[in-house]
């Protein structure tokens, strides 16, 4: 595979930092430009797509954007691609209390890459998934609700970073773009 190089687009300096870690060992380059983007609602990939093509006319050029969703199954995939306000509400500690009158606390995190060529482009989508449940805060809280997203017995943030990115909802859609890039160039 050819060098390629990435225009990453985020406000969100944890996303980015774990873009570079798992990118590291592959030939694309990353650039990143911090833009705060208007975000839609719809289904996810909808969201992603139309945040690329903002990301895209902002910059005038090729683009990658990324929107992550958490969805508890107890609410029917909500709060999806709305979670960083219910976080930002509650903060860290509180987050999983949002469960209490459910049995049900499994979730799925998901993460959502678009690639946009330049303005007006159609985006490629790559999408990956990690199932969880729903915890009591424990690890750090430095990045969203990571301390609250436990998988196989240990939640994203007591986990060492390699290998909250080799099971990761953003591991596995960067995998897959990855293997896209591959084909393409
Ligand atoms: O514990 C976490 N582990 C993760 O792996 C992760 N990835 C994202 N998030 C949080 O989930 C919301 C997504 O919203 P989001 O996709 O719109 O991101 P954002 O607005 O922060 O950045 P961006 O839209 O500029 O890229 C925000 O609260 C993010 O902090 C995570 N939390
Ligand atoms: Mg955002």
């Amino acid at each position: 595979m050819a060098p390629k190089t990435l225009n990453f687009i985020t406000g969100n300096a944890n996303k980015l930092a774990e873009v570079q870690a798992i990118l590291a060992s592959t030939p694309v380059q990353l650039q990143s430009q911090a833009v705060d983007l208007l975000e839609i609602q719809g289904t996810i990939e909808e969201i992603s797509r139309d945040k690329a093509l903002r990301a895209a006319a902002e910059v005038k050029g090729p683009v990658l954007v990324e929107d992550t969703c958490l969805c508890f199954k107890a609410f029917g995939e909500l709060p999806g691609p709305y979670v960083k306000w219910f976080l930002q509400a509650l903060g860290v500690q509180d987050f999983h209390k949002l469960l209490a009158g459910f049995e049900d606390k499994s979730a799925q995190a998901v993460c959502t890459f678009a690639y946009c060529e330049g303005p007006g482009c159609e985006p490629v989508v790559f999408q990956g998934r990690t199932d969880g449940i729903i915890v009591p805060a424990r690890g750090p809280t430095n990045f969203g609700w990571d301390a609250c997203f436990e998988y196989e017995g240990q939640t994203y943030a007591e986990m060492a970073k390699a290998d909250k990115n080799a099971i990761s909802h953003r591991g596995r859609a960067l995998a897959k773009l990855v293997e896209w890039l591959k084909q393409e160039v």
